[in-house]
């Protein structure tokens, strides 16, 4: 069982504007306030914010100059395409706040092209919902008040990781971002392929979701590598050695992989450089 045990809610978070409350920002804002963030000093700057959570006490605004008060630190949940649009006008009204982004791709450069305050990325993913989600964090010039207010946002989200340069956010983007998305297909495939051999759909969906989940916490506090415990399960000969033979027979399994992870970092570099080679204000078509 998942126990977050929050710290006092920093100082950096006593106003904080979240700027698009889609599945990203909603998850995120969710697990926020059920760790202790006071919703009376947050702000949702969306025109339809499909994420906010149920009741919310803060304000919701459809854009930056209706916000009122400065911001004590803003966090941008919108789409890397939308930062053209949008980022200019919270710039024009964030003072010198510090500005935490999560989108893919968009680089620090580009964003602090736009904001006075420091910028910090994040790259955090949906399992934050259940508080069981790793973020990514990276800043070079955020200070250590901001970083500790960022670190409690992450913290409430699940696991967080500082990187050590902002380019392996793209390799990140792919692996744990994107992850939960490969993950879930999985599930699909593996009831859907069970289906398939005679099971009900109901009892395949089960069998495909509980072993996953068994799988993955068994891995998570063994004492023993994933190979190992792979091995465990694989009798000479039998069951599981076929199955593997089909997954995994002359490395498909990793070529496939490698493909994947490869195409989903190479997504989020061009994302990047078109978030570059758009001046603000005109709109970022990626
Ligand atoms: N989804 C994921 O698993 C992850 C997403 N991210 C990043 O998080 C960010 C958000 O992604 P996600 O939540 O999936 O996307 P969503 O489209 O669900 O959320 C974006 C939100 O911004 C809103 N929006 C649209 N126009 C404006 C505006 N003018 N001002 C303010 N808000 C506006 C959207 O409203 P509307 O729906 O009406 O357009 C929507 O609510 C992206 O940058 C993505 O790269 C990072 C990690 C994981
Ligand atoms: O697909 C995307 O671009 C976003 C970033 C990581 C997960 N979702």
């Amino acid at each position: 069982m998942f126990h977050f045990q929050p710290d006092p809610v920093p100082p950096l978070l006593s106003r904080l504007w979240l700027v698009g409350c889609g599945a990203m920002g909603g998850a995120l804002l969710s697990r926020w306030l059920e760790s202790g963030l006071p919703g009376e000093g947050v702000t949702v700057i969306d025109p339809a914010p499909r994420g906010l959570p149920e009741p919310f006490a803060g304000r919701v605004v459809a854009n930056a100059a209706e916000a009122g008060d400065a911001p004590s630190l803003v966090v941008l949940g919108i789409k890397p395409q939308m930062l053209g649009a949008i980022g200019p006008g919270v710039a024009a009204v964030a003072g010198a706040a510090p500005v935490l982004s999560m989108m893919a791709g968009v680089r620090i450069a580009a964003l602090q092209a736009l904001f006075a305050g420091p910028v910090l990325r994040m790259m955090p993913n949906t399992p934050a919902q259940i508080g069981q989600g790793v973020t990514a964090l990276f800043s070079e010039r955020a200070d250590p008040v901001a970083r500790a207010g960022v670190e409690w946002l992450a913290n409430a989200a699940g696991s967080l990781l500082w990187l050590e340069e902002e380019a392996q956010f793209d390799a990140v983007t792919a692996l744990s971002g994107s992850g939960p998305a490969y993950l879930f297909r999985f599930i699909e495939a593996l009831a859907s392929a069970a289906e398939a051999v005679g099971l009900p759909a109901a009892m395949a969906r089960q069998l495909a979701l509980d072993t996953v989940t068994g799988s993955a916490a068994l891995a998570a506090q063994s004492d023993l590598s994933p190979a190992a415990l792979r091995e465990q399960v694989t009798s000479p000969n039998g069951t599981t050695a076929a199955g593997l033979q089909q997954l995994d027979g002359d490395g498909l399994l990793t070529s496939l992989m490698r493909a994947t992870v490869r195409a989903a970092t190479e997504r989020s570099r061009q994302m990047a450089e078109a978030a570059e080679a758009v001046p603000p204000k005109t709109g970022v078509a990626l």
